[in-house]
């Protein structure tokens, strides 16, 4: 180990007071590169905390191992320091001491803000340039890496994360007043605890893992990023992550981080490249969007990717500052580190161990040319922060020490690794989206389509408002229309009252000219007036007296029809009367006619009831005649007798039953109807009688037939005295018939005597008698005339408009109507024609 601490030194490291100037002329004037000094990427400062109270009040008396030189940029760690003016030596015992050189050392008396302004306000300007820029705290636990990174939330204790934070947002809102500038700021906060990488924005979101792709870079896969407008969003964030990052006690730090934490804040700026500042620049920025919205809306009419246009007038730069607190590493001898905390310590030591390796490999002078092989992936730190170290990063280092002579060890560690640190070599350049790709560009693409959509709904709003006035103007006129109908029918109502008005007017005018004086006169006593009033008057006159006649005329005509009426009347009584009597004669004669009918049914029946009889006694006469011939003479008497009663008439008088035809003239004549002497079919003639005494006698009784022949004869002469009786009662009936015909027939001849009479005697000595006569022979002529007309014409048609109805009829209706219209017809039909002869 080299005796003085100049072995501490990096080869080619400035003087320090060169050093000093060179780096506040860069930090105060040098406008950023594209591509910075690769000596101005990596900066190293080492902060010495002051000694806390559990140092300067603990077992042994607190003892200073920190000497800063007054440059600032060196700082000489011993293990006495009071040995440094005698070569480390006291006491005859060697204090090993070391000094190195940096670009800021800051003792323990400096505070937050000369920490913030002079090593860490160049990094957030270098991310507001569009530099990737990196904080990184480093030291043994308990050294203050929290303190100097977050510190407390305002003041003088406040440390760089807040600061950081305040300075971005003021820089947004202050510095970029003169520029039309747009930002876009998001952060994100992650731990690395035992090798797993968790968001403490999103506890949910764990064991994060690394990705690396060309248009990201290194990147934690799904780590949340928050957009923050303001300072005060960002510090609820940072609590939020604070309370769910890893913390525990341990000898040297009651509250020591036992996680990695980075806290990421990603600053997207768009500056317009119109060159333009202040109010120009603000209006050709306001004007660009302006053509841009309009150029969005016109997008359809062939002008090309308005968007694009609008995107290739502007610059985007992406900054991001990454601010790492790391987790204290720790000799677990010293923090007595046991169970869960022993393996907290041995995961932060390994990592912390990995980072040590990355920076040197990145630092070895063999390999700085051949690009060595950098374990970047040994760890997820130095995987995370691949960038940061050796990268596209503006990284400062941030080496916390104790002042604590205790601490030497840790210390001396802490140094030699920022002193390694410091000949890094990164290649920051400022982060062009060049793609389109930034978050920034993305939110103003969205901006811009929403802004249209925005645009399109206000147009679309217009043409409803359009629409909607339209519609109220047509409302409007619907209203106005209505309005003027009833305007229209007021007026018309007016119009009419007018029009009654004017014509009580024309009616008062009216009458009062009619009171008015022509000439002196009354209107009505001019002569014109009565001139007119005459010509009136025999106008109505003439039309009275036309409708007069008119009346009389139909009045006539009404009494002339009202008398045929009558007269019709009085004919149709007449001729109902008539028919009536006709009816009552007809219905006599049917009468008579039904009952000579029976009569002659009666009559029918009885003679064959005779004939049957006859016939049956004629039988049995031929048959007891055969016997009595079969038993000889002694009946001979008999026989003769019955010969002589057989021998009485001619034979042609005989009638011979049909059974008994060829018995000759054996049998006995009964009777016949005898045409010849009345003339009349139905008179009956009595047939000539047996001979008196003669005797049948019957077979059956011994051949003495006597006694049957008496029964016969018997019986024969009943049937004779029956036969006379009612021949004799026809006889009277006919003899009264005969009567009543010639009466009947009398009447007539005297009344046609008296017709005839009266016709020719009207000269001659009959005088009014033979008149009269004649006038009623001509009435009842007439009358009969008349009785047949309306036989002829009326009642036969009546009569066959009868017969017509009752053949239409069912036949069980009417059993005997039928046969008593034939009759009533041949009736009326013989009628007729017996008036039509006699006349
Ligand atoms: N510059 C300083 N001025 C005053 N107090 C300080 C300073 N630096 C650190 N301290 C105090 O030192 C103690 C430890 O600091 P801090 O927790 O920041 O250490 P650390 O390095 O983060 O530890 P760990 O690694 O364990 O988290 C705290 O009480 C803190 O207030």
């Amino acid at each position: 180990m080299p005796a003085f601490p100049g072995a501490g030194w990096a080869e080619g490291y400035p003087a320090a007071e060169q050093e000093e100037r060179a780096h506040e002329d860069s930090l105060a004037s040098a406008p950023p590169t594209d591509v910075e000094e690769v000596a101005e990427a990596v900066k190293v400062v080492v902060r010495i905390r002051p000694a806390l109270p559990r140092e300067l009040n603990g077992f042994r008396p607190f003892e200073n191992a920190m000497l800063v030189d007054p440059s600032r940029h060196v700082v000489t760690v011993s293990e006495n320091l009071a040995a440094l003016n005698n070569n480390g030596v006291e006491n005859g015992i060697v204090y090993n001491s070391y000094r190195f050189g940096f670009d800021r050392v800051y003792g323990p008396e400096s505070t937050q803000e000369d920490v913030y302004s002079q090593s860490a306000r160049p990094a957030v300007q270098n991310v507001l340039q569009g530099f990737n820029a990196s904080i990184i705290a480093n030291g043994q636990t308990g050294t203050g890496k929290t303190y100097t990174m977050e510190g407390e939330r305002a003041g003088p204790g406040a440390g760089i994360i807040p600061r950081a934070i305040e300075d971005v947002f003021a820089h947004i809102q202050h510095g970029s007043e003169g520029e039309s500038c747009k930002f876009l700021v998001r952060a994100s906060y992650l731990q690395i605890y035992n090798e797993v990488i968790s968001d403490l924005l999103k506890p949910e979101s764990s064991n994060l893992v690394v990705r690396e792709d060309r248009r990201r870079g290194v990147h934690v896969e799904g780590l949340s990023e928050w957009v923050v407008r303001s300072p005060a969003e960002v510090y609820a964030l940072m609590e939020r992550g604070a309370a769910a990052r890893a913390t525990g006690a341990t000898k040297l730090n009651e509250i020591s981080s036992r996680s990695h934490a980075i806290f990421m804040l990603i600053v997207e700026k768009s500056t317009p490249l119109d060159g333009g500042t202040g109010a120009a620049a603000a209006a050709a920025t306001a004007a660009a969007l302006a053509s841009e919205q309009f150029a969005d809306l016109a997008a359809g009419s062939g002008h090309g990717p308005p968007s694009a246009r609008a995107e290739m007038r502007q610059s985007v730069r992406v900054g991001k500052l990454n601010l790492v607190d790391l987790a204290g590493s720790e000799r677990v001898h010293v923090t007595g580190a046991t169970g869960k905390r022993l393996e907290e310590s041995k995961k932060i030591n390994q990592s912390l161990s990995a980072l040590g390796n990355v920076i040197a490999a990145l630092t070895d002078p063999k390999g700085r040319d051949g690009r060595p092989h950098v374990p970047y992936r040994d760890s997820k730190l130095t995987r995370i922060l691949e960038d940061s170290l050796g990268g596209n990063c503006k990284t400062t280092f941030m080496a916390m020490v104790s002042p604590a002579v205790e601490a030497f060890a840790e210390s001396l560690s802490t140094l030699k690794f920022a002193n390694r640190a410091k000949c890094m070599r990164n290649l920051p350049k400022v982060n062009e989206d060049l793609d389109h790709r930034t978050l920034l560009r993305k939110y103003e693409r969205e901006l811009r389509r929403l802004r249209a959509e925005l645009q399109q709904k206000s147009k679309d709003l217009v043409d409803k408002r359009l629409v909607l006035q339209i519609e109220e103007a047509r409302r409007r006129e619907q209203a106005d229309k209505m309005a003027a109908i009833h305007a229209l029918e007021r007026q018309s109502q007016e119009i009419m009252r007018h029009k009654s008005a004017m014509a009580a007017l024309q009616t008062r005018i009216a009458s009062m000219q009619s009171q008015l004086l022509v000439g002196g006169q009354k209107v009505e006593d001019t002569p014109q007036f009565r001139t007119m009033l005459a010509k009136e008057q025999a106008r109505i006159r003439d039309q009275y007296e036309a409708r007069l006649r008119d009346l009389e005329s139909e009045r006539q005509s009404v009494q002339e029809d009202k008398a045929q009426v009558d007269r019709y009347k009085q004919l149709l009584l007449k001729q109902r009367d008539i028919m009536i009597a006709l009816t009552q004669r007809l219905n006599e004669r049917d009468d008579q006619i039904l009952s000579l009918q029976a009569e002659l049914e009666a009559y029918d029946t009885h003679q064959k009831r005779l004939e049957d009889q006859l016939d049956r006694k004629t039988a049995e006469l031929i048959t007891l005649r055969k016997i009595a011939m079969e038993h000889g003479s002694k009946d001979a008497l008999r026989d003769s007798a019955l010969e002589a009663a057989a021998e009485g008439r001619a034979a042609s008088d005989w009638t011979i039953p049909a059974g008994l035809a060829g018995t000759g003239p054996q049998l006995a004549q009964v009777g016949v109807y005898d045409e010849s002497e009345s003339g009349s079919p139905l008179v009956w003639q009595p047939a000539v009688g047996f001979g008196g005494g003669a005797a049948f006698r019957s077979s059956d009784r011994g051949g003495d037939g006597s006694v049957a022949v008496d029964e016969l004869q018997q019986q024969l002469e009943e049937l004779r005295l029956l036969r006379g009786r009612e021949a004799a009662a026809a006889a009277e009936r006919e003899a009264h018939w005969r009567e009543q015909v010639e009466e009947l027939q009398a009447h007539a001849a005297h009344l046609e005597q008296q017709a005839a009479g009266g016709g020719g005697s009207s000269s001659g000595g009959g005088g009014g008698m033979a008149a009269a006569l004649g006038a009623r022979c001509d009435a009842l002529c007439k009358e009969r005339d008349a009785l047949r007309v309306i036989l002829d014409s009326k009642v036969r048609v009546l009569v066959e408009d009868m017969s017509r109805s009752v053949a239409q009829m069912p036949a069980e209706a009417h059993p005997k109507l039928g046969k008593q219209l034939e009759y009533l017809g041949k009736l009326v039909r013989a009628t007729v024609h017996a008036m039509a002869a006699q006349q």
